[in-house]
């Protein structure tokens, strides 16, 4: 067998086991290599795989495959230890930008002298090559997509910063990625095989947010039944995004002070320090200089925050990942199997080209969705666009109208498009156009995905 002959391992040791393993899986354009050892845990990630699931090798190597694949039949490789070997077998995975992949999954174990399950290779296939395939790297980050030179800018800062631990502090327009971006640092850091979590900090009351953020012991207060530990612990050794930090009150910027000078807090109703060590993330869409000189921000918390500042442009100035990002959730939603569009109607186009986004990236996911929802056929027309885009002169914007409490939900998610638009990307004016307070306006964003 070629495998044993002697010259061959003479060659296979001259060019190394591992270069040959490498180019012998970057051959597999279409298809995604890896290999895990007998706990499951990743040990070779090919180029192929990070192309197909969203997810560099730095950031799957060392974890458990059903992590990192997030299958939700999440019963593998257990199986295979037992069966050997798995030809083309059908499981679903989903990417860490949360979109899923239905795949073909080839695969054989190994086993040691003992018979006992010493790892595996496996070949996982997109079902539909076309409509899996994620854009060319270079494009795609951690499920992040862009072309845009500032985007590509603020992509290389995450690289160069993740294995350190400095703080870094990501401003952009709500919807610009900011909480994607914080998941990539955190997915490059040494950190990512512990917790990511997040909050706003604009959605919570101050109270709520306080306990939310460092816990509470029982009994601090009314309904305090048992102690609860805040996201600070519970992101333990990982990362903690704070988004909106700009809205934090006075009295929770000192304590986070606190945790970023010494490492610990004191939980509300308690009285001895919890020690912590995570690496903070903060976005706003705000300036924190401006917020800090007029006294809304501590200055020395804002230093400590914006050791790494990155900013992400809103999409109205990046107008080319408007087309990577069209074609990307076109392919996403035509694995759905309901609607397959193949092309864009050019004056469709011309509309989303020339459309602000005041939501940014989310407002075009929900805009695709609504063209699924509701068109047919393969071609993406006007007809298939919400009907914001089909206004005579959208620029021109109705007064700040009815209060919610009188508007029916489907004018509520109007109004709060409305707002946006109004806002241009800030949340304080487009609250106030829609006459709420911004934690309202935040929830009701939410709940209408824009
Ligand atoms: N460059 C991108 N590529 C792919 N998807 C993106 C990109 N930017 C944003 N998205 C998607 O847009 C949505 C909003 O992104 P994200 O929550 O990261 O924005 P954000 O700036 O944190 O918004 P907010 O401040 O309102 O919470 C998500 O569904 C995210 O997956």
């Amino acid at each position: 067998m070629a495998f044993s002959s002697p010259v061959f391992q003479r060659w296979l040791t001259q060019i190394g086991a591992d270069h040959v393993l490498e180019v012998m899986t970057d051959l597999f354009e279409s298809g995604a290599v890896f290999i895990v050892d007998a706990n499951s845990d990743i040990l070779f990630w090919s180029k192929g795989a990070e192309q197909l699931f969203g997810l560099s090798a730095a950031g799957a190597v060392g974890k458990p495959c059903n992590t990192a694949l997030n299958c939700d039949n999440g019963n593998d490789p257990c199986n295979l230890a037992q069966l050997g070997i798995v030809k083309a077998q059908a499981v679903r995975i989903r990417r860490p930008d949360g979109t899923a992949l239905e795949c073909y999954r080839t695969a054989k174990a190994f086993y040691d002298n003992a018979g006992n399950f010493a790892g595996a290779i496996e070949y996982l296939q997109p079902q539909n090559p076309e409509a899996g395939a994620l854009p060319p790297a270079g494009e795609s980050f951690h499920g992040i997509l862009t072309r845009d030179p500032k985007m590509q800018e603020a992509i290389q800062i995450i690289r160069n910063v993740a294995a350190t631990e400095a703080t870094v502090l990501i401003r952009g327009e709500s919807g610009t990625g900011k909480e994607m971006v914080a998941h990539a640092l955190h997915l490059e850091s040494p950190r990512h095989y512990q917790p990511f979590l997040a909050i706003n900090c604009a959605a919570l009351t101050p109270s709520l947010l306080e306990s939310e953020l460092f816990g509470h012991v029982k009994g601090a207060f009314t309904g305090a039944v048992r102690n609860h530990a805040g996201l600070f612990q519970r992101a333990n050794g990982g990362t903690l995004f704070l988004d909106e930090i700009a809205e934090l009150p006075l009295e929770l910027q000192a304590k986070l002070l606190r945790v970023l000078q010494e490492r610990n807090f004191i939980p509300v109703g308690g009285d001895r320090p919890v020690s912590v060590d995570v690496r903070i993330i903060a976005a706003t869409h705000r300036s924190l200089r401006e917020e800090a000189k007029a006294g809304r921000f501590r200055e020395d918390l804002m230093y400590r925050l914006r050791v790494v500042p990155i900013f992400l442009p809103p999409l109205r100035e990046r107008r080319q990942d408007i087309g990577l990002l069209l074609q990307h959730l076109i392919n996403r939603h035509n694995l759905q199997g309901h609607r397959y569009v193949d092309r864009i109607a050019p004056e469709a186009m011309r509309l989303l080209l020339d459309y602000p986004w005041p939501g940014n990236v989310r407002e075009l996911n929900n805009v695709v969705e609504y063209a699924y929802a509701v068109g047919r056929g393969g071609e993406l027309g006007i007809a298939d666009l919400p009907p914001e885009f089909r206004e005579p002169v959208r620029s021109r914007l109705p007064p700040p109208v009815a209060r919610l409490s009188r508007a029916q939900p489907a004018d509520e998610a109007e109004l709060i498009r409305q707002a946006l638009q109004a806002g241009a990307g800030n949340l304080e004016q487009a609250a106030q156009y829609a006459g709420m307070s911004r934690a309202t306006f935040w929830r009701k964003r939410k709940k209408h995905g824009l």
